[in-house]
């Protein structure tokens, strides 16, 4: 909705409040519009038309003084009410309860008042016209549609009469289109004005306008209860118009800025009017004029600062106490107004176009389809697709965002690092670890699942975790989050460092850490255009190594091997199934499945990262619906079998696994961290090893280079949600956020431990503190989960009507808050047993729990941000459920899934490969 707000929330409000007014000195309280003698119209090539200052005008001036054409109250109860207003237009001033205050004679509704009897004999005809429409249809609209609906019919209803008592005044006679009712400056009054208004059936959604043609058949159509004289058409036209160019009125001034720190808001909305001449005036995030209603409900813009000749003169459309950052900001405008804000604030905030750059890289796979589309097509598509997804693109398919999750969720742990628990746990203990933290990933799966389907917008579990916990939980798990990327980002180059080793140690780490820096700083700065293609094609590498991995297994393990060998589970029984690990017995054995579980909740991730495509899902519901119940399910197959592998291939005493893992070992060959890799070699294969070993290296280079672009970016967004310095979002003139790049990067030089230390201890730091931010991660998730559940209960929300129910809650949600807190502070559990304190390790593993909850408590006492409780829990979120909800109910008409089947859009259509990936549906 434009600038009339939904009407049902008015309250009255202090009379006191509107009577403030300055503009009293300006012009007398009857006198009719004003304009400033400097101010002109000018048209913006994207805006559209524009007011503008023809020469200087200084701060404090009134810049414009303009009469409503049609206005209507915003009321909760007319017998209490404040906020009524004098029904004649001229007056139209607010009444109090308590004054004297006539009513319709006829009863049409309570809503009409007048305040004296000069004023009501003065609006007869006026009020004529809508009289018996109003006592046919307003009570039931109000029952059936709502406040909001209602006064947008009733708005109109008042258009439709002030342009008949125009057309009366003029005897009946139409002014022509050619002959504008201007006064000189272009400036057209009355009906001539409100033909010239921005908005048409193209300006909204399918969805909208087939919602407005319906009521305008059942309630604005010409007749004896409505004597209008335009076809259905046109008055349709005139919602279009009247929802772009309507003001919400509200007691205090809309539009300082910068906002001052002790700002209220502008107060509770009274009533909605359109106006002939303000209607013109362009939105800017940083105005340079505040409007507010005198009390005639005249629009009064004044130059909150000096304007400059030639410049823009611009209002707020919003409250800019509300609305504070780029994401919100935008999404508001796109919400009610539905237009990309252009004012020069935006763009300076605006994120850099290296992120524009992976969106078209996107679409480019998709130029096949789109090539063959009706322009209809294209700009019905247009027209919805950035619904709820604040302006990032709708376009990945199921099996995109599947390969885009596995591709992110599987790698160099799942190949390398399971490998150093395996002398801990033993092959049994390996899989029961993986098995028992399986659990926990599923609960925490069915609490991603049930709120990324309900909202499926960017970043959504640190959005939602500031929406309906605490912002201070938002500012924690964002800033988690960075972490998590960019400790992942040394540790990726470790990794490399580590394989590499399997060819030759004669490489200095140091030189090794400086190339891989190198690399990333050149792919990062230079262009991320062909990024999001390379990581399609490595994350089907990926897939196709894990199963080429369990492939390996089985062969190998009946017997196809050089050494024609059937070892089958051999190593199951000797050296053993279980390790007594750290204490005899079953005691011990506890311990090696426990060690094996913390390695497993570094290893086994997922939900988060089908969590982050959520807003550039085609069919977000239908999309992540089906990537939560299936993916996680295909990844578990991967984790728990590739467990099962690694415990067939190798036994849990190899020495060249011990050697590798000690980093006691020098000489080529000795680096070859992977179990598999080893056991390759234990069985004499030739060739294989190296590609094995190839292949990892290459997904592993190519994580760290994803992790640099994810992790400056998620700096980049925090800058610009002011959650991070405000240099942090600055960009380059190509758009690149340098400074924030420059900050991600700084993590590499933790890779420069290796020189003093062995690469599999560094390996090991790195792996505690990450393991510590996925887990912390989780957990604010799961809490955000409980939240939202209690939100949904005390709201009366039926969760048979949520898009995804997940199983068992609210218990699968305690369950996986209390499993991942127990793993939390469990991580270090080694260092409390007798003998084996080490501070570092302590630090090690406990350092990011410290770090988050700083993070947390420093952000709620300098923000004082609130707890939100869960009947105030705003579980739209600004009204972007709403636009999910519209966009899916218009995909769901078939609109543009039947317009792209009929144009033969195949898909994601690489070399066709997506044919070959059909079963990641
Ligand atoms: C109330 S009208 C303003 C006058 C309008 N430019 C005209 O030609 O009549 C609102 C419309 O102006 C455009 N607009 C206003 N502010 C804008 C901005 N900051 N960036 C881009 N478009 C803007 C949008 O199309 C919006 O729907």
């Amino acid at each position: 909705m434009p600038l009339l707000q939904p009407l049902g929330q008015a309250i009255p409000l202090e009379p006191a409040a509107v009577t403030k007014s300055t503009v009293a000195d300006v012009t007398a309280a009857k006198a009719k519009a004003w304009i400033h003698p400097h101010l002109e119209q000018g048209v913006d090539p994207y805006k559209g038309r524009q007011l503008r200052a023809a020469q200087p005008i200084p701060q404090g001036e009134v810049v414009l003084v303009d009469t409503p054409y049609a206005v209507i109250p915003a009321v909760d109860d007319p017998r209490t009410s404040d906020a009524l207003l004098c029904s004649h237009p001229p007056c139209s001033r607010r009444m109090s309860c308590r004054a004297d205050r006539i009513a319709c004679p006829q009863g049409c509704l309570g809503d009409v008042m007048w305040c004296s009897t000069a004023c009501q004999a003065a609006d007869h005809a006026r009020h004529a016209f809508e009289c018996t429409w109003l006592k046919r249809f307003a009570a039931s609209i109000r029952e059936k549609r709502g406040e909001y609906e209602f006064g947008m019919l009733w708005l109109i209803v008042r258009i439709l009469a002030a342009r008949q008592v125009e057309l009366s005044a003029e005897g009946g006679e139409s002014t022509t289109p050619d002959d504008p009712a201007d006064d000189g400056r272009g400036f057209a009054e009355g009906w001539q004005a409100m033909r010239s208004f921005c908005g048409s059936e193209d300006s909204w959604s399918h969805a909208q306008v087939r919602a407005w043609t319906a009521l305008v058949k059942k309630y604005l159509r010409h007749g004896p209860v409505l004597p209008h004289p335009l076809p259905d058409r046109e008055v349709l036209k005139l919602i279009c118009q009247e929802e772009a160019n309507s003001f919400g009125l509200y007691p205090r001034e809309t539009g300082l800025y910068p906002v001052p720190p002790d700002a209220l808001d502008r107060g509770e909305q009274f009533g909605a009017a359109v106006y002939p001449r303000a209607a013109i005036a362009n939105h800017s995030c940083g105005p340079n004029m505040t409007h507010k209603p005198d009390q005639h409900g005249r629009m009064i813009f004044t130059a909150a600062k000096d304007i400059a000749a030639g410049e823009e003169c611009c209002i707020s459309y919003f409250d800019l106490t509300q609305f504070t950052d780029l994401q919100t900001r935008r999404e508001r405008l796109q919400t009610l107004f539905r237009f990309v804000c252009r004012c020069s604030r935006c763009e300076s905030e605006e994120p850099p176009v290296e992120e524009a750059e992976w969106l078209a890289m996107q679409d480019q796979s998709r130029m096949e389809s789109t090539a063959t589309k009706t322009p209809d097509t294209v700009v019905e598509e247009a027209r919805v697709l950035s619904a709820g997804s604040q302006h990032l693109h709708r376009k990945l398919r199921g099996r995109e965002v599947q390969l885009l999750a596995v591709g992110g969720a599987i790698g160099t742990s799942l190949f390398v690092q399971m490998g150093a628990v395996l002398p801990k746990g033993g092959p049994a203990g390996l899989l029961l670890g993986f098995a028992a933290y399986g659990t926990i990933i599923l609960a925490v799966n069915q609490c991603f699942a049930e709120m990324v389907c309900y909202l499926p917008i960017p970043s959504p579990f640190v959005q939602l975790a500031g929406h309906w916990v605490d912002d201070a939980l938002g500012f924690a798990m964002g800033w988690n989050f960075f972490l998590t990327m960019a400790l992942g980002i040394p540790y990726e180059i470790v990794a490399i460092n580590v394989l590499l080793t399997y060819w030759t140690d004669r490489i200095p780490v140091a030189a090794v850490v400086v190339i891989v820096m190198v690399i990333y700083g050149i792919l990062n700065i230079l262009t991320v255009r062909y990024f999001g293609v390379a990581e399609f094609y490595l994350s089907i590498c990926k897939i196709i190594l894990m199963i080429g991995l369990i492939g390996y297994t089985f062969v190998t393990m009946v017997g196809g091997n050089p050494h024609h060998d059937a070892y089958g589970f051999r190593y199951w029984k000797d050296p053993g199934a279980f390790v007594s690990y750290l204490a005899a017995g079953n005691t011990g054995r506890f311990c090696g499945v426990l060690a094996c579980m913390i390695q497993a909740s570094f290893t086994m991730v997922g939900p988060e990262y089908i969590s982050m495509t959520a807003a550039e899902a085609e069919r977000p519901r239908v999309i992540m619906h089906r990537a939560f119940t299936s993916f996680v399910w295909r990844l578990m197959v991967f984790f728990i079998a590739g467990a099962l592998c690694m415990g067939i291939v190798l036994p849990y005493n190899d020495p060249t696994l011990a050697a590798t893992i000690a980093g006691t070992r020098k000489g080529s060959g000795t680096g070859a961290a992977s179990p598999y890799v080893i056991s390759m070699n234990n069985l004499s294969i030739p060739v294989l090893p190296h590609l094995v070993n190839l292949l990892i290296l290459t997904s592993v280079l190519s994580a760290g280079n994803n992790l640099v672009y994810s992790a400056s970016r998620t700096l980049h967004g925090l800058a610009l949600t002011r959650k991070a310095p405000a240099i942090l979002g600055r960009c380059t003139t190509r758009g690149l956020p340098i400074y924030a790049i420059a900050l991600t990067m700084a993590f590499c030089c933790l890779a420069f431990l290796q020189v003093q230390h062995a690469s599999a201890t560094v390996l090991n730091w790195l792996v505690s503190v990450i393991t510590a931010s996925y887990l912390l991660n989780y957990f604010g998730t799961c809490v955000t989960y409980l939240h939202f559940y209690a939100a949904l209960q005390a709201q009366g929300v039926d969760r048979t009507t949520l898009p995804f129910r997940g199983y068992l809650q609210p218990y699968a949600g305690w369950f996986a808050v209390c499993g991942t807190g127990v793993m939390v502070l469990v991580l270090g559990w080694e260092v409390f047993l007798h003998g084996r304190w080490s501070i570092e390790t302590f630090v090690l593993d406990y350092a990011m729990i410290a770090v988050f909850v700083v993070l947390g408590v420093g952000w709620k006492v300098s923000r004082r941000t609130g707890w939100v409780r869960p009947e105030r829990a705003d579980l739209g979120v600004g009204g972007l459920r709403a636009e999910v909800d519209e966009y899916e109910r218009v995909l769901g008409d078939g609109c543009i899934a039947s317009k792209r089947r009929g144009a033969g859009g195949g898909g994601w259509s690489i070399g066709g490969l997506s044919r070959w990936f059909a079963w990641l549906r």
